[in-house]
C-alpha cells in the first residue's frame, strides 16, 4: 500500500527530505507551497511526485506530514491542520531548529486520532531553498525526535523507521527543553558569534579594503555560517532568545576573562585557555556529521588559461561528483592561480583528487 507523505515548505530541509523519500518503493511525496511560482520549480527539479497550492490536497490523505517552514510558521500550520479531517493515525512532524515552543503549541491543540512528534535533523547548511536540497544531507547525522509522552511507541517507531531507512540518519530522543539548551550552545550561539565577527571585520574593511583581501582560509571557514538565511535565523534566535541571551552572557564573561589575561600579560593563563580548549576539541567525534557541517577543500594550481575553470568543473561534474563551492584564491599574470574546490562529502573530494592527479594537476588537500 502506498504511504503518502506531504511536505510543507520544500526548501533546503523539506526538499532534502523529499529527495530522500521520492522514488522509494510505495512512497508518494506531495509538496505544498504558498507561492505559485514554486510549483514549476519543484516539478522541474523533480523533488516531489506532485506539487500543490492547496493545504487540503496535500494534507487530507497523508500518512505523514512534515512541516519544513521557518520556526515562526510551524504553529500557524499546526493550527490550520488541526481544523482539517486528517487521515486517522496520520503523524505530523516538524523540522524546526527549536523544540520547546513547538511542542507546547501542539499540546494545546485538539488533534483527534492524529499524532504530533517534534523533529530536528541535526544537519544542514548555510544555503537555503530547494536548489540547495540534497538526498545526502542527513546521511550519518543525528535526527532528534521529541515525542510527547502520550504518543504510543509504535507510532514513534513508524516515524523513526521511515526516517532511518530513507535519510540514513540516526534517530535520538531528546527532551525538548534540553534540546533547546544544547542546540542553543552548539549551533545558535556559534551563528551569532560568526555574524558579529564578520560584521566587526566588515566595518574595518569599510576604512581599508585590505581586510577582505587578506582574510584567508581560516577566517572564511569559521565564519561560513554567517551566510545563513536571515529569515530562518531571525526566527530561530527570537524563538530561543532566553537561552541564547543566557549563553551570550556566559560568552561575555569568557571575553572579559581574555581581556583580563591580555591586560595582565598573563602568559600562562593564555596558554591554559588554548590547552583546555584543544583538549576538549580533540575529543569531538570526527567522522559523524555534526550540527555545523564540514566542507572538504581541495586546492589545485591552475595555469592562467581562458576557460580552465569551466573545463575542470565540467570534468568533475561529468564524473557525477558534486562541487559545493569554487574559488580562485590567487591569480596573477605569469603565476599559476590556486583554485579551491569545496565538497560536502569527503568521498567526493577523494574522487576529485584522484581524477585531477591522473590528469597531472598539482593537487593539495
Ligand atoms: N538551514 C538548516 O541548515 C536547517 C534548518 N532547519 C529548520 O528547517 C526549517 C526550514 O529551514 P530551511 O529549509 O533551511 O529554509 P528554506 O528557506 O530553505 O525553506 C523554507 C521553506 O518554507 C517555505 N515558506 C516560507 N514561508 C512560507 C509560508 N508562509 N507558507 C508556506 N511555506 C513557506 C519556503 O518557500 C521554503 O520552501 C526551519 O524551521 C529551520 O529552523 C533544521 C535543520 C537545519
Ligand atoms: O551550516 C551549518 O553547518 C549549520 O549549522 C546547519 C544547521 C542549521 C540549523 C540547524 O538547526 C541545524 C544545522
Amino acid at each position: 500500500m502506498t504511504t503518502k507523505i506531504a511536505i510543507f515548505g520544500v526548501g533546503l530541509i523539506g526538499g532534502s527530505l523529499a529527495l530522500c523519500f521520492k522514488g522509494k518503493p510505495d512512497l508518494y511525496v506531495t509538496g505544498y507551497t504558498h507561492l505559485p511560482e514554486l510549483i514549476h520549480t519543484y516539478q522541474e527539479r523533480e523533488v516531489v511526485d506532485h506539487a500543490t497550492l492547496s493545504i487540503e490536497e496535500a494534507a487530507l490523505d497523508a500518512d505523514f506530514i512534515f512541516l519544513c517552514v521557518p520556526v515562526s510558521l510551524i504553529g500557524t500550520y499546526l493550527d490550520k491542520l488541526s481544523h482539517l479531517p486528517l487521515k486517522q493515525g496520520c503523524i505530523i512532524t516538524d523540522v524546526g531548529s527549536t523544540k520547546a515552543s513547538v511542542i507546547a503549541h501542539a499540546a494545546q491543540l485538539n488533534l483527534d486520532s492524529v499524532y504530533f512528534i517534534g523533529g530536528h535533523p541535526m544537519a544542514g547548511s548555510e544555503r537555503a531553498g530547494v536548489g540547495a536540497a540534497s538526498a545526502l544531507l542527513f546521511e550519518n547525522a543525528y535526527y532528534v525526535l521529541t515525542p510527547p509522552e502520550n504518543v504510543p511507541q509504535d507510532v514513534i517507531d513508524r516515524l523513526g523507521n521511515l526516517l532511518e531507512q530513507t535519510t540514513r540518519a540516526q534517530i535520538v530522543k531528546v527532551e525538548p527543553v534540553m534540546h533547546d539548551e544544547i542546540v542553543g550552545a552548539i549551533s545558535h550561539l556559534p551563528h551569532v558569534i560568526a555574524v558579529a565577527l564578520v560584521n566587526q571585520i566588515r566595518q574595518y574593511n569599510q576604512e581599508n579594503p585590505l581586510y577582505r583581501m587578506l582574510a584567508a582560509g581560516g577566517f572564511r571557514d569559521i565564519t561560513r555560517i554567517a551566510s545563513s538565511d536571515p529569515i530562518v535565523w531571525r526566527d530561530i534566535l527570537l524563538n530561543n532568545r532566553h537561552i541564547v541571551l543566557s549563553l551570550l552572557e556566559d560568552w561575555n564573561s569568557g571575553v572579559a576573562e581574555f581581556i583580563e589575561l591580555l591586560q595582565q600579560q598573563d602568559s600562562r593563563g593564555i596558554e591554559e585557555q588554548f590547552e583546555k580548549a584543544g583538549a576538549f576539541r580533540d575529543q569531538l567525534p570526527e567522522r559523524r556529521k555534526g550540527m555545523i557541517a564540514s566542507l572538504y577543500d581541495l586546492y589545485l594550481e591552475v595555469p592562467d588559461h581562458p576557460g580552465i575553470i569551466g573545463k575542470i568543473t565540467t570534468e568533475i561534474g561529468n564524473q557525477g561528483i558534486n562541487i559545493s563551492n569554487v574559488q580562485i584564491v590567487e591569480s596573477r599574470e605569469e603565476v599559476p592561480g590556486v583554485m579551491r574546490l569545496s565538497f560536502r562529502q569527503e568521498h567526493d573530494m577523494e574522487k576529485a583528487k584522484i581524477m585531477l592527479q591522473d590528469q597531472q594537476y598539482s593537487v593539495f588537500v
